[in-house]
C-alpha cells in the first residue's frame, strides 16, 4: 500500500529568546505560521522489517540522520511494527534554510504511518511523539498558525493570519541552527513583541501585523553572512510591506499585499538570489494530502 503526503514549509513571523535552560535549550516564544511550499513524501509499506529513505538530493541524508526516518523509527518502536517502510522524499524545501523542511518531513512520516499503519493515534499523541525527533517537529504535526512556547514543542493554535503574498529568498549558504543559538548574546537582542502579534493576528490587522514581526536570531545570523542583510534591504527596496529572516536563517522572507508589487519584488530578486518563492500563507487549516 502507498500513500502521498504533503510536508509544507513554515515561517516565524516571531522569534523571541526568553533565557537558556539548563538542558542547553533555549526558552523561546515564537509565532509560526506554514506557507504552500511543500515536500511530498511517498510511503510505501514493506514487508521485510526495514527503513529506507529514497531522496535524489544530495543535502539530504538517506540514512539514520534522516528525521523521516527517525519518525519511522519512532513509532515501530513505541508500537511493536515489525513491518518496514520505504520514503521517498520529493524536496522541495530548501535545505538548513530555517524554513523547517526536516522537521516537517518527520510530521508527514509521522501522519502518514500513523495511517499506514492503522495506530489511530491523535495529533496531539504524534505531536508528543514529533517533540522526542525536533524542537518544531511538534508544530508541523499540526501545522497552520501558532505560537510555539518551552523549546517550541507547546502549541497553542492562533487564527490565520490577514491574507497576503510571501516571498522567500534563500541565500545560497546554509546555516546551523545549533550554532546560531550558541552564539546568541542574550543582553544584545531587539526583542518582537509577540503579545502585538497575536492581537494583530485576532484584529486580522494587517499593517499591525506587518509593524510586528521579529526575530532575535538575526543579530547572529545577520552578523554572520552579511549577505542576508543584503537580501533583506533589496526585498525592501523592492516593494516588500515587510522583511524578516525565518527561524535560524538564512531564508528571509517578505509580506506583500498586493499581486503587482509582489510579482516585482519576485522578479528583482531573481536577479539575485537562485531560490527565491512567491507562496501563500496556509492560514489555520491542517493540510494532510
Ligand atoms: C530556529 C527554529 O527553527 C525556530 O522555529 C527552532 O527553534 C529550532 O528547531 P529545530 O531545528 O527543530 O531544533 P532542534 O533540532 O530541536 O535543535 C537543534 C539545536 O538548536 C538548539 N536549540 C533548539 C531549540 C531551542 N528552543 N533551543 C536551542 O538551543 C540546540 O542547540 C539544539 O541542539
Ligand atoms: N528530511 C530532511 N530534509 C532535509 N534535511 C534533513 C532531513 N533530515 C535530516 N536533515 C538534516 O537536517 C539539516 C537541517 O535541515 P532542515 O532543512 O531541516 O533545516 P532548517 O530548515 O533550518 O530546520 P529548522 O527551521 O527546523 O531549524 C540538514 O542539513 C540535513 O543534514
Amino acid at each position: 500500500m502507498k500513500l502521498m503526503i504533503k510536508a509544507p514549509a513554515k515561517i516565524n513571523l516571531t522569534l523571541d529568546v526568553l533565557h537558556k535552560r539548563p538542558d542547553g535549550y533555549h526558552e523561546v516564544e515564537m509565532i509560526m505560521t506554514t506557507v504552500d511550499l511543500a515536500d511530498r513524501l511517498e510511503l510505501e509499506s514493506l514487508d521485510q522489517d526495514e527503513i529506507q529513505i529514497i531522496s535524489h538530493n544530495r543535502f539530504v541524508p538517506d540514512d539514520s540522520r534522516n528525521l523521516a526516518y527517525q519518525a519511522a523509527k519512532l513509532l515501530k518502536e513505541r508500537h511493536g511494527i515489525k513491518k518496514g517502510v520505504a520514503i521517498q522524499i520529493d524536496k522541495i524545501i530548501p535545505v538548513a534554510a530555517g524554513l523547517a523542511g526536516g522537521s516537517s518531513d518527520a510530521a508527514a512520516a509521522l501522519k502518514g504511518l500513523n495511517e499506514l499503519w492503522k495506530l489511530g493515534l491523535s495529533l496531539d499523541e504524534l505531536a508528543e511523539l514529533g517533540a522526542e525527533i525536533g524542537s518544531d517537529v511538534s508544530f508541523c504535526v499540526y501545522g497552520g498558525t501558532a505560537l510555539a512556547t518551552g523549546r517550541g514543542e507547546k502549541i497553542q493554535h492562533l487564527p490565520a493570519p490577514p491574507n497576503c503574498w510571501v516571498v522567500l529568498a534563500k541565500p545560497t549558504i546554509g546555516v546551523s541552527t545549533g550554532e546560531v543559538y550558541k552564539n546568541l548574546k542574550l543582553d544584545r537582542m531587539k526583542r518582537p513583541n509577540t503579545k502585538a502579534m497575536i492581537e494583530a493576528i485576532y484584529e486580522n490587522d494587517y499593517d499591525k501585523m506587518c509593524a510586528n514581526v521579529g526575530n532575535v536570531l538575526e543579530s547572529v545570523t545577520l552578523s554572520t553572512y552579511p549577505e542576508v542583510a543584503l537580501i533583506k534591504e533589496q526585498m525592501i527596496r523592492f516593494g516588500a510591506d515587510t522583511v524578516l529572516m525565518s527561524g535560524s536563517g538564512p531564508t528571509v522572507f517578505g509580506l506583500i499585499r498586493h499581486d503587482s508589487r509582489m510579482h516585482r519584488v519576485y522578479n528583482c530578486l531573481r536577479g539575485f538570489c537562485d531560490q527565491v518563492y512567491a507562496v501563500r500563507m496556509l492560514g489555520d487549516g491542517n493540510p494532510v494530502d
